[in-house]
């Protein structure tokens, strides 16, 4: 077998580096190829140059990552294996000898969460944006900026000095991060599982109340639900809807063929072991035995064997 490569959101020392460590073990025969771009990671693996990709999805404080969404609504389909969940502290690193930074540079999420800090500490710096937080760190080694918002472990990574820690603007934020692959064997059920999928809702009224009835007549919760324009007409958008439970389980599995029957366009994006490992709450009349005994009856009325 050969080397099983895991391309992430890079370069080294982003905190998708660390979500990456925690979701592949890290043996001799894995690999991590750090890339520049989410849509870069995306695209690595459906050429396969990598079996998986992690990316960002989301963060408590500042929401979706749309690179994300949109890389895996658009081009070809890949579905997500696990999930892992970060707490966010950020780092502020500059370049040795650097006292009063004039310039901070990160991650645009990075930035979002430390506002509140550097109008306090730093209130004359300016913000730029990079393209990740570990490439604000290289861009500050490379004399580009003078400081970086950056993950704990970029400083073990770049000849920087440490200038504040632990750096937050909200306690407990949190960033969930994606494992995905190709389209193939799905992880098995665990009773403590996430499905994600992308939707898009005819232009007409109820639509959209319509696909999240078809979730709660089935006893299916709602975990998030965040829309993207699909790039096409303008106001014309594509659901990313995130709900517990399994596509094994028959409660979601019927669920998502009423969305195929209703939606011109859903994308299943995975079914994977929920990070917090919190079981679905499933009603009384919705586990698969209910389904089962259901599906056994109606095959009985249908051989005329109930009157
Ligand atoms: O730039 C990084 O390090 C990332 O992995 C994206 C990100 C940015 C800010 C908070 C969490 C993740």
């Amino acid at each position: 077998m050969g080397v099983f490569r895991t391309a992430y959101f890079g370069p080294q020392g982003t905190f998708t580096e660390q979500a990456t460590r925690i979701l592949v073990d890290t043996d001799d025969a894995a690999e991590l190829v750090p890339m520049d771009t989410v849509p870069q990671a995306l695209d690595a693996v459906r050429a396969g140059a990598v079996q998986r990709a992690c990316v960002p999805v989301e963060n408590s404080v500042e929401g979706a990552v749309p690179a994300t969404l949109d890389g895996l609504a658009d081009g070809q389909p890949l579905v997500a294996l696990a999930e892992a969940v970060l707490p966010v502290r950020f780092s502020v690193l500059t370049r040795p000898g650097c006292t009063k930074p004039r310039t901070v540079a990160s991650h645009p999420h990075a930035l979002a969460q430390v506002r509140e800090w550097l109008a306090t500490e730093l209130p004359e710096a300016e913000l730029i944006a990079a393209s990740s937080t570990a490439a604000a760190a290289v861009a500050v080694r490379d004399g580009q900026y003078d400081a970086a918002v950056t993950a704990p472990v970029a400083a073990e990574h770049y000849p920087l000095s440490l200038f504040a820690e632990n750096v937050a603007d909200v306690a407990d934020a949190r960033t969930r991060f994606l494992l995905v692959s190709q389209p193939g064997e799905l992880p098995a059920p665990t009773g403590a599982d996430r499905t994600s999928l992308a939707a898009v809702a005819a232009d007409r009224v109820g639509s959209l109340a319509e696909l999240l009835n078809e979730l709660m007549l089935r006893g299916i919760n709602l975990t998030r639900i965040e829309s993207r324009p699909t790039k096409g007409r303008l106001g014309e958008y594509r659901f990313f809807l995130d709900i517990a439970g399994h596509i094994a389980e028959q409660r979601v599995g019927d669920a998502f063929a009423a969305l195929r029957r209703r939606c011109a366009d859903v994308r299943f994006l995975g079914s994977y072991p929920r990070a917090d490992r919190l079981p679905a709450d499933v009603p009384e009349t919705a586990s698969d035995a209910d389904f089962d005994a259901a599906a056994e009856w109606l095959a009985a009325v249908r051989r005329g064997e109930l009157a």
